[in-house]
């Protein structure tokens, strides 16, 4: 455990860049993985969870190897060529890793063990098992469809059609990556859309995928399998989910100015922003371009008098990884800000409406803790009371982070149990904080 308290600190004034997104720096390497030559890779970001996915990718036979800060070069083995690990991956704290690298062992003639630490252990893999099991491949998974588990790949295995019964990017990798190897069509239906990263790379890296919007609005992605993907240059953009942390510092801690360069705004990751603007918060979008087939630009985020609103549940998969930093935004806002359809929140590295309305709560702010998300009456702009003792994290990167900011905006600072787990995703967002309130 390494605990810290978090001290009441501002203005938050200057210039910061955050490093690489998480979701696309993972799929870089895997797909770098499978494609026969070399893949050079910039901006990846160096967090824990993506350097699970290289362990695992080297293991399984490709070359990942850094070149310099954030620079990468891989060599694929090829679609359907994946070496047989000889231990147990250990995925560490990443579910990304997990689900997406079960996906594409499910198509390849290996036998795979997985492995994680205790918050990714209690997380549910039955929604990758279901449709993976119908390719083909076998399972022994640990008690509830949990980890430690082990995957029989099936080979050939059979291309399936399968709507999500749960809006999530990593069941739809999930299959798509094992679609990669599994010859025919294999066909996702996504009737609310996720995060759209890997149907994009898997087309820049050369595999026939096609996306239509069906009758109902449902988006339907289609892969042609036995592909053959050709290496490419990537430049991975600057993580919106790690920009989320410094947006809400700045728009709750009075006169802060900051300007975040390179922020990745897909479309399908920018629900906070959209938020964020609607409950009065002054966020403008400075010299908007594409960088690695993604829409980027820098955001420049001035302190605001926020106000509640309440968050339509249509935007949530836009802004999943965002929620425990909204609510701190909420706590700090003028009146309620109610928030709903958020059940997926619970199966995240932890139970992130249970953890986050209890550390807030303990930080002095009103909370309501309903089923499928939170009610929060905030502040008005007054310093939250603060913590006397320190908060549970729960092995969870983004509570301690959005503690962390939490106490920015406090009486006498907010202690948080375990700072640890911010390696995860963002290691050098400590720093960039003491930085910036410098
Ligand atoms: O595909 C991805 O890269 C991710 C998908 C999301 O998970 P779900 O698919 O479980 O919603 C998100 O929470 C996670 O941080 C990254
Ligand atoms: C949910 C997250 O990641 P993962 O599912 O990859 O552990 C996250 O980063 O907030």
């Amino acid at each position: 455990m390494r605990p810290r308290r978090f001290l009441p600190a501002g203005p938050l004034k200057g210039t910061i860049r955050v490093p690489g997104d998480k979701s696309i720096s993972h799929r870089s390497i895997m797909l770098g993985a499978l494609a026969v030559g070399e893949t050079r890779v910039t901006g990846l970001l160096e967090g824990e969870d993506v350097l699970a996915t290289a362990a695992a990718m080297r293991a399984m036979g490709a070359t990942v190897e850094r070149t310099g800060e954030g620079a990468w070069s891989v060599h694929g083995v090829g679609v359907g060529a994946l070496l047989q690990p000889e231990a147990p991956l250990d995925m560490g704290n990443s579910g990304t890793s997990t689900r997406l690298l079960m996906g594409l062992v499910s198509s390849h003639p290996i036998t795979t063990s997985f492995t994680g630490d205790a918050s990714l252990s209690k997380r549910p893999m039955g929604r990758v098992i279901e449709p993976l099991s119908q390719m083909g491949a076998g399972f022994e998974a640990s008690e509830g469809g949990r980890l430690p588990l082990i995957v029989r790949g099936a080979s050939p295995a059979v291309p399936i059609s399968y709507r999500l019964p749960v809006a999530s990017a990593q069941v739809k990798s999930a299959v798509l990556l094992a679609g990669l190897n599994t010859p025919g069509i294999t066909t996702v239906i996504e009737p609310v859309p996720t995060r759209d990263h890997s149907e994009r790379m898997l087309r820049g890296f050369g595999a026939d995928l096609t996306v239509e919007t069906d009758a109902d609005g449902a988006r339907v992605i289609t892969l042609r399998g036995e592909a053959e993907l050709k290496p490419q240059v990537i430049d991975v953009p600057g993580d919106p989910s790690s920009a989320a942390f410094f947006l809400v510092a700045a728009l709750i801690t009075p006169g802060s100015e900051v300007l975040i360069e390179n922020v990745g705004l897909n479309p399908t990751r920018a629900g906070l922003v959209t938020v964020l603007r609607q409950m009065g918060g002054d966020i403008a979008e400075v010299n908007p371009r594409e960088v690695g087939g993604e829409p980027v630009a820098d955001l420049l985020v001035k302190h605001s008098a926020l106000k509640g609103i309440e968050v339509d549940p249509a935007i949530a998969p836009s802004m999943i990884d965002e929620f425990p930093a909204l609510f701190v935004a909420a706590s700090l806002a003028e009146g309620v800000t109610v928030t709903s359809g958020l059940d997926e929140l619970r199966v995240k590295e932890s139970d992130r409406l249970a953890v986050m309305a209890a550390a807030l709560a303990a930080a002095g702010a009103r909370i309501e803790e309903r089923e499928d998300g939170l009610v929060i009456t905030g502040t008005g702009g007054a310093p939250l009371p603060g913590t006397a003792g320190p908060i549970a994290t729960h092995l969870d990167h983004r509570i301690a982070m959005s503690m962390a900011v939490a106490g920015l905006a406090s009486r006498d600072g907010v202690e948080v149990d375990d700072t640890r787990p911010i390696a995860t995703s963002f290691p050098v967002f400590e720093a960039m904080l003491d930085g910036l309130t410098a």
